[in-house]
């Protein structure tokens, strides 16, 4: 385990939380690099070559976690021309990045052509124009994956459910053969393959599976018309437990994924794994400022808030949240509230904690969507975020300062 009691204080690796705490300050973010290394791993392990693995890196997006991914030899997968920029600050390689996104500017495609990366997944017949005009320009051919919209309800939650023909991600399956030829047909465009990504936290296999038969299925309609098709990205979209969950069972979905695609033949698969590789790699440390009783139940005030992390406020999403120091459960029932001034700034609700000022508390399962989707709503400095390995601990981003929060921003000078 890479986050676990020991004598009843709670480490990451060989690294006491409490001793981060109080070195770095709360709000912190703490990513076991072990953990990173085995999640990355267990996927490789079931994804022989020439199959690739891309990284998506919206889920965590620190260099230092992107460098620890590089070095194994990882893809990427990004949706911004910024996202590209950090993988290659990070040192990875532009030829082995897929370039995800519904809505890419000129700007964004000139780079990542110019940058020379693996494939753009093309989300529409209008992007597909763009991105032949923007190729021409550069006398180049810009590689190219349909990502397709299959149409199949991955059962995860609405606002993280991209594959139905509702979400606004891909091209409709009935509009993608017309799409496919036309991107055949361009000058400027080599046709490569199709994708998909149905949407996050899904646990359990058949979703991914209706998907996968419905693009085998027009990948060999596609290539009967004489496109040209060498992979099939299934995307990201493999979810972990947060509350006692069964785990999906990413070996069988691997094994069935890569037997069905074998029936078709001549295709090289892709994933795009984010919260697989980095969810249960993060937690994130706050401090209890009060206790305060209420009426039906009592409030823990924390410093972490819902800028900290969204996740709960966004999603309604649980996360473990437990004592650093170990201690009795509690009998009494708390409501985990952050400093920000919205109803909704919580972290847990109805949760069975004892703790009072001064104590420190781990959100578990923090390390995906945590930091990247955080902000400075009220003003708050973003927390730190510190990597650990082993007995090693170094921070790999400084907490934001005030001063940092305002640079940009001017007195306007109003005329005579
Ligand atoms: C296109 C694409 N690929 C990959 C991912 C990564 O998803 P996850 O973190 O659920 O694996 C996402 C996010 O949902 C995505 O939009
Ligand atoms: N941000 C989401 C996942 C969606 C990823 C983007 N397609 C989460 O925190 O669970």
């Amino acid at each position: 385990m890479s986050f676990d009691y020991r004598d009843g204080a709670l480490y990451a690796e060989q690294c006491s939380l409490s001793e981060l705490a109080s070195q770095y300050g709360t709000p912190l973010y703490v990513y076991s690099h072990q953990r990173i290394l085995e999640n990355w791993r267990q996927f490789a392990a079931h994804w022989p070559a020439p199959h690739k693995l891309c990284y998506a890196v919206k889920a965590n997006s620190n260099l230092a976690v992107l460098n620890v991914l590089a070095q194994l030899g990882a893809g990427f997968d990004i949706v911004s021309g910024g996202e590209l920029a950090r993988v290659l600050a990070a040192g990875g390689k532009a030829q082995d990045v897929v370039f995800s996104g519904v809505a890419k500017s000129r700007a964004e495609m000139a780079y990542a052509l110019e940058q020379g990366i693996y494939c753009f997944n093309v989300e529409s017949a209008a992007e597909l124009e763009r991105l032949n005009e923007v190729a021409k320009a550069h006398g180049a051919a810009a590689p190219v994956s349909l990502r397709v919209n299959p149409d199949v309800d991955a059962q995860t939650h609405p606002y993280i459910s991209t594959g139905l023909k509702s979400n606004k991600f891909g091209i409709a399956m009935a509009q993608a053969r017309e799409v496919a030829l036309r991107a055949q047909s361009l000058s400027h465009i080599k046709m490569q393959g199709l994708d998909c990504h149905i949407g996050s936290q899904i646990l359990s296999p058949a979703p991914f599976l209706d998907a996968a038969d419905l693009m085998l299925q027009l990948i060999e309609q596609l290539r009967g018309d004489g496109v040209a098709i060498s992979h099939l990205d299934m995307g990201g979209g493999m979810g972990i437990p947060y509350q006692h969950e069964s785990e999906l069972d990413v070996s069988a979905y691997l094994l069935e994924l890569q037997k069905r695609a074998a029936r078709v033949g001549n295709l090289t698969l892709m994933l795009e794994p984010g919260r697989a590789i980095v969810g249960n790699a993060g937690v994130l440390l706050t401090r209890v400022e009060y206790h305060k009783p209420g009426v039906d139940k009592d409030f823990l005030l924390v410093d972490a808030g819902m800028n900290d992390l969204m996740r709960p406020a966004l999603y309604q999403a649980y996360h473990d949240i437990i004592p650093v120091q170990q201690c009795e459960a509690g009998t009494s029932i708390v409501d985990v509230v952050g400093p920000v001034c919205e109803t909704g700034d919580f972290l847990g609700h109805a949760r069975h904690i004892t703790a009072n000022e001064g104590d420190l508390l781990a959100v578990m399962n923090a390390g995906a969507y945590g930091f990247t989707m955080s902000s400075n709503y009220n003003t708050r400095p973003r927390a730190a975020e510190v990597m650990v390995a082993g007995a090693s601990a170094q921070v790999v981003r400084q907490r934001e300062t005030l001063s940092e929060l305002w640079k940009g921003e001017q007195i306007m000078e109003m005329p005579e």
